[in-house]
């Protein structure tokens, strides 16, 4: 019998969500365009001709789905707001719809004793500023730094947990080196100018909380654990490429002042020679670091392909995600106790996790049963505490998603919720892995 798992007493338990993914009504009120209304209207560029004109209906729904995670005993909610629904320009106006939206789900989940977690960019960027150069003009870091002075002033306190950006990765990699995502960029030369913004914006965001802020701002990364293929030297050195590329990238510039080597080697000619003091700036300290953790990857050298030139070796279990993301709970474990042997022990808080599969039709009993990320979700809560055992100073895991939402350009076929929606009809019916996550919240997963 494996002894009870217990987790620290207000670990803090909860969802995550994204403005573009579940709201629908993006030009609701006054909002203006993103690069993903603009992506989504561009036919091919999402699966099935899916768009986030509708998706989960939030905008409208808000009341009902708090009331949702109310009824699973939820401690905390993580979502995004739209930047281009708080200045319809990026820069300039205050849209007062826009931020009566976000009041009243604020208020809301405080009423349900639900914290509020809000991310300030989860990759809707403004398409005004996107005409203006977005993540490739310098100015953005101030842009940013403008668009996130408007909601600390008008929410800091009611909101106490603030992410600068979500998973700068995605943003580069997908929207500017290999382009399936918005704004569908390919180019070599621009991916490191993009990931350099990025993270220009997110130090001088913190540094205007600093001014004005009295809780707490973080980072979220997305970091998928690297192992090789083989012990061959070039197998051991591919790897290392795609642990600097992909994980280091972000976080050895904000804790260690500097990028990985690595990245030199991989763009040539095409990374530049950064000013010093931009350093200072993305080097903010922080209150914590969040971390999305979805799968690893087993890296092999591969000459042809461009320009880490690694390939992944595909894994046994995967799940249904379209490059097959491997249950690998393990390597949960392994990069938040590797974070802190490289990082230090800031508070970490896992900001998303979840799994997609295929979920059967609903059962004769009307109960929808998701046998696969039922038994996830509980390997990686296992994971999650084997961390915790090991010293990483963990401080809550929100589980992505909520709703089964549009997972970006694979369109609503991808279904990360612990709650099924019926896109038709909206309805929400709550997932065996909803069930199964709220007794873990109720007895802090002393269930599992
Ligand atoms: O792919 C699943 C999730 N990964 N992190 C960012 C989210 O927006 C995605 O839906």
């Amino acid at each position: 019998m494996s002894k009870p798992i217990h987790f620290p007493p207000d670990f803090l338990w909860g969802s995550a969500t994204s403005a573009y993914q579940i709201e629908g009504a993006p030009l609701a009120d006054g909002a203006g365009h993103s690069i993903w209304t603009r992506f989504a209207a561009t036919p091919g560029k999402i699966a099935n001709g899916d768009t986030g004109d509708i998706a989960c209906d939030h905008y409208h729904r808000w009341r009902e789905d708090v009331a949702l995670m109310r009824s699973l005993g939820l401690k905390a909610y993580r979502f995004s707001v739209s930047w281009s629904r708080i200045l319809p320009q990026g820069t300039g106006a205050v849209n007062e719809a826009g931020i009566a939206f976000y009041e009243k789900l604020i208020d809301e989940l405080l009423a349900n004793g639900i914290e509020p977690m809000l991310t300030l960019y989860h990759w809707d960027l403004p398409a005004a500023l996107d005409d203006r150069g977005g993540w490739l003009n310098p100015a953005i870091a101030d842009w940013f730094a403008d668009y996130a002075r408007v909601l600390f002033e008008r929410f800091d306190g009611r909101v106490c947990f603030w992410t600068t950006l979500n998973e700068p990765w995605v943003v580069t990699d997908g929207g500017y080196l290999h382009g399936p995502l918005a704004p569908g960029h390919r180019n070599l030369y621009e991916a490191p100018i993009a990931s350099h913004n990025l993270l220009r914006a997110h130090g001088a965001a913190v540094k205007v909380y600093r001014e004005i802020g009295k809780h707490r701002i973080g980072l979220v990364v997305n970091i998928e654990p690297k192992y090789p293929a083989s012990d061959e030297p070039q197998d051991i050195a591919a790897t290392r490429r795609a642990d600097a590329y992909m994980n280091r990238q972000y976080l050895d510039p904000v804790f260690h002042g500097h990028y990985p080597a690595e990245l030199k080697e991989i763009f040539g000619a095409a990374w530049p020679d950064w000013p010093r003091e931009d350093f200072d700036l993305i080097g903010q300290k922080l209150d914590y670091i969040g971390i999305n953790y979805y799968t690893r990857s087993v890296c092999r050298h591969e000459e042809t392909n461009w320009p880490l030139k690694v390939a992944a070796v595909r894994q046994t279990q995967s799940t249904h995600m379209e490059t097959g993301w491997e249950v690998f709970p393990q390597g949960l474990t392994d990069t938040l106790v590797e974070f802190r042997r490289r990082y230090g022990d800031l508070p970490v808080y896992v900001m998303e996790n979840g799994s997609t599969f295929y979920d059967p039709p609903n059962a004769e009993d009307g109960q929808m049963h998701d046998p696969l990320r039922v038994d996830c979700l509980k390997k990686n809560l296992h994971a999650l505490h084997a961390a915790i055992e090991q010293g990483v100073d963990l401080r809550g895991y929100m589980v992505w998603s909520l709703l089964d939402n549009l997972e970006w350009s694979l369109g609503f076929a991808k279904r990360f919720g612990i709650v099924h929606v019926n896109f038709e009809t909206q309805q929400r019916t709550p997932k065996d892995s909803a069930l199964l996550y709220a007794q873990v919240v109720a007895s802090n997963g002393a269930c599992l």
